[in-house]
């Protein structure tokens, strides 16, 4: 048809896939599970126009390469590594496709420690996901994103709102000691041009990681103070971009998760409860929503 332009692309979602790696020698097993979303750019218009399925990766068998791949890795990979192989393959694989975006999300599976030892075989599961979005395209060319999701984080004081626009709808009294609770998701871009060394990825999670929760919550002694929930986002990214050098940009998202001071009045009696920074009514509905993007200048998000 004239006057319209068609733009498309298919795949598959949630493609769960758990993967054991054992070591036949120290009798060690290496787990992972994850939920990986596949979009395949591809030369398939005629499937919407002219019926003719020809040029189709039947979503299918996108989901049986999920496996395939799974079990061809013989080592131990991060969910980056693992999305560019699938990346890679969909994209010389097949003459049609053109591109491949690969989404995955690794359930947080911990090794567990009985007596202090780490088990050889036993995990119980922990709390924040390690996340990706790897886009790679027929050259070979890659953009990989990586992100943490679920990271809850709460200190019970050295938070503060103060100094906000009050009007005739404002309630909330200014306050230099209140609670902070927040749930982090935050993605990252890297800079690098070719692939990185096994190991890469997953290092970085980890530094990123830990300069995000270093910075939410300061020193061990004492903290730092926060005067509201987007003053620490913005220390927490750009402590990240001044640490970690093969991040170009990194967004946040910082719900502020309320827990309500509670007083109960009484009529007949001088009071049942008195706030005294001690007792609170934690809330999930409604949180404030608070969100920032820091790039290094010339790199976009
Ligand atoms: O840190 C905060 N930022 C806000 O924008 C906000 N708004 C609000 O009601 N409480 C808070 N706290």
């Amino acid at each position: 048809m004239d006057g319209v332009k068609l733009e498309q692309k298919h795949g598959k979602a949630r493609v769960r896939v758990g993967r054991v790696w054992r070591d036949a020698k120290t009798g060690t097993h290496q787990f992972v599970e994850w939920n990986v979303s596949i979009s395949l750019l591809s030369d398939c218009l005629s499937a919407y126009t002219n019926s003719d399925n020809s040029d189709i990766v039947a979503t299918d068998t996108i989901k049986n390469t999920v496996y395939v791949k799974a079990k061809e890795c013989r080592q131990q990979l991060s969910v980056e590594d693992f999305a560019i192989v699938l990346g890679k393959h969909f994209t010389s694989f097949y003459q049609q496709v053109n591109g491949a975006i690969i989404n995955i999300v690794e359930k947080p599976w911990e090794r567990i420690h009985v007596d202090g030892q780490p088990h050889e075989h036993g995990f119980k599961l922990g709390s924040e996901k390690h996340t990706t979005e790897v886009v790679v395209k027929k050259s070979g060319a890659l953009q990989v994103i990586s992100g943490i999701e679920g990271l809850s984080l709460l200190k019970t004081t050295q938070s503060g709102f103060e100094g906000f626009i009050r009007d005739k709808n404002t309630m909330l009294p200014e306050t230099r000691e209140r609670m902070l609770a927040t749930e982090v998701a935050a993605k990252w871009r890297y800079a690098f041009e070719t692939l990185p060394a096994s190991n890469y990825f997953m290092e970085r999670y980890m530094d990123v990681k830990k300069v995000l929760i270093n910075t939410f919550f300061g020193p061990a002694k004492g903290g730092v103070y926060s005067p509201s929930v987007q003053s620490t986002l913005y220390h927490m990214a750009k402590d990240v971009l001044a640490r970690v050098p093969d991040v170009t940009s990194i967004q946040l998202k910082m719900p502020n998760i309320h827990f309500l001071p509670v007083n109960l009045p009484s009529k007949d009696y001088p009071v049942i409860v008195k706030f005294e920074d001690d007792v609170y009514l934690p809330t999930d509905e409604p949180h404030g929503t608070i969100e920032a993007t820091l790039s290094r200048i010339q790199s976009k998000m």
